[in-house]
């Protein structure tokens, strides 16, 4: 058994390599790395069926991968023991279980289950009437879990990934069905969670402003790799590279895509002086990269697919 070391200090506490999934004849995951340090915040991001709850639960050793080498606090997570698994907080994409326990109940239940596993550095577990507080659950503290909204649940389920103050937090899609201020509050206790606890958060969701707002750095999933490794300005700028530009001359609006902004902007004002109204620069967002690298994967694949096609002669 490999577990070895999961109380020292790793400069990465979560390492992927060459990573490999195949359901029957599917390729899902084809050789993706990538590493996570001890405290980052780190979004998976990818179109639907791209592998990233595959991957996620590789690392929570609920799948078995196809190849390749995973290690999470120094430990292959299908052969982490308890104390291992004590360190890890998960929130799956959907849980739907405990419906007869009301919510501070069941919290102040699994809590008991973190007891022997807390540290001088770490109290175990977090008092559940105040992480039921952080989550926004405090009308519904007597509740049974049966009859919580969906919103209200998923906040349950934030709180049960919570409850062991975990080294790692894995979260899959946390925030479906969040209400705004749901959404805030979460967005909230994240950032706290890596401040000041220091854990380390690898969360997957479809929402391009929660990547940008929440994370420190984001990973792109497409066709089985890893496409994008950066932070949300480094994507913006790599993919895009440029910025849109709006004015009005003389009553009529023009728009141009420009590679140097600030420049063209100085021209325009050399050309047309005070003319100019209603200036606007828009940087190129995180969403408009990753809808242009995603067209570019699945462009290039169509290619790839045809052309293999084409040499095997079915085209
Ligand atoms: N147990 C399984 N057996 C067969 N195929 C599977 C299994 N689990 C996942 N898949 C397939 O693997 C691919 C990746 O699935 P996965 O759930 O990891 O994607 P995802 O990126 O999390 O998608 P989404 O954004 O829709 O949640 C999908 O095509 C899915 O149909």
């Amino acid at each position: 058994m490999t577990t070895k070391g999961h109380s020292q200090k790793e400069a990465h506490v979560i390492e992927v390599h060459q990573l490999k999934m195949r359901y029957g004849p599917k390729d899902v995951l084809k050789d993706v790395n990538f590493s996570i340090k001890r405290g980052e915040v780190l979004a998976l991001l990818g179109p639907n069926g791209a592998g990233k709850t595959s991957t996620i639960e590789i690392l929570e050793g609920f799948r078995i991968p196809s190849g390749g080498d995973v290690q999470v606090l120094g430990v292959t997570p299908k052969e982490g023991d308890e104390s291992w698994r004590a360190q890890l907080g998960i929130v799956m994409q959907s849980w739907r279980d405990h419906p007869k326990w009301r919510v501070l109940e069941l919290l102040e239940h699994l809590g008991r289950y973190y007891e022997p596993y807390a540290s001088e550095t770490r109290m175990r577990p977090m008092d559940a009437a105040d992480l039921i507080v952080k989550v926004g659950l405090q009308e519904q503290v007597n509740q049974k879990v049966s009859s919580l909204s969906g919103g209200q649940r998923r906040r349950l389920d934030v709180a049960i990934g919570l409850i062991g103050n975990p080294e790692i937090l894995f979260l899959d899609e946390p925030t479906t069905g969040f209400d705004p201020q749901a959404r805030r509050d979460f967005h909230e206790v994240i950032r706290r969670l890596s401040e000041i606890e220091d854990t380390t958060i690898l969360l997957t969701t479809h929402d391009l402003h929660e990547a940008e707002k929440l994370s420190d750095r984001i990973l792109i999933l497409a066709d089985g790799r890893i496409v994008a490794n950066g932070s949300a300005e480094q994507l913006a700028e790599k993919v895009a590279g440029t910025s849109e530009v709006r004015w009005v001359v003389n009553n009529e609006r023009f728009q141009q895509e420009v590679i140097d902004a600030p420049r063209f902007v100085q021209e325009l004002f050399v050309k047309h002086g005070d003319t100019v109204t209603d200036l606007e620069v828009r940087k190129a967002s995180l969403e408009d990269s990753y809808i242009k690298m995603v067209q570019h994967i699945k462009t290039t694949d169509r290619l790839e697919n045809t052309l293999a096609n084409f040499e095997e002669g079915t085209e």
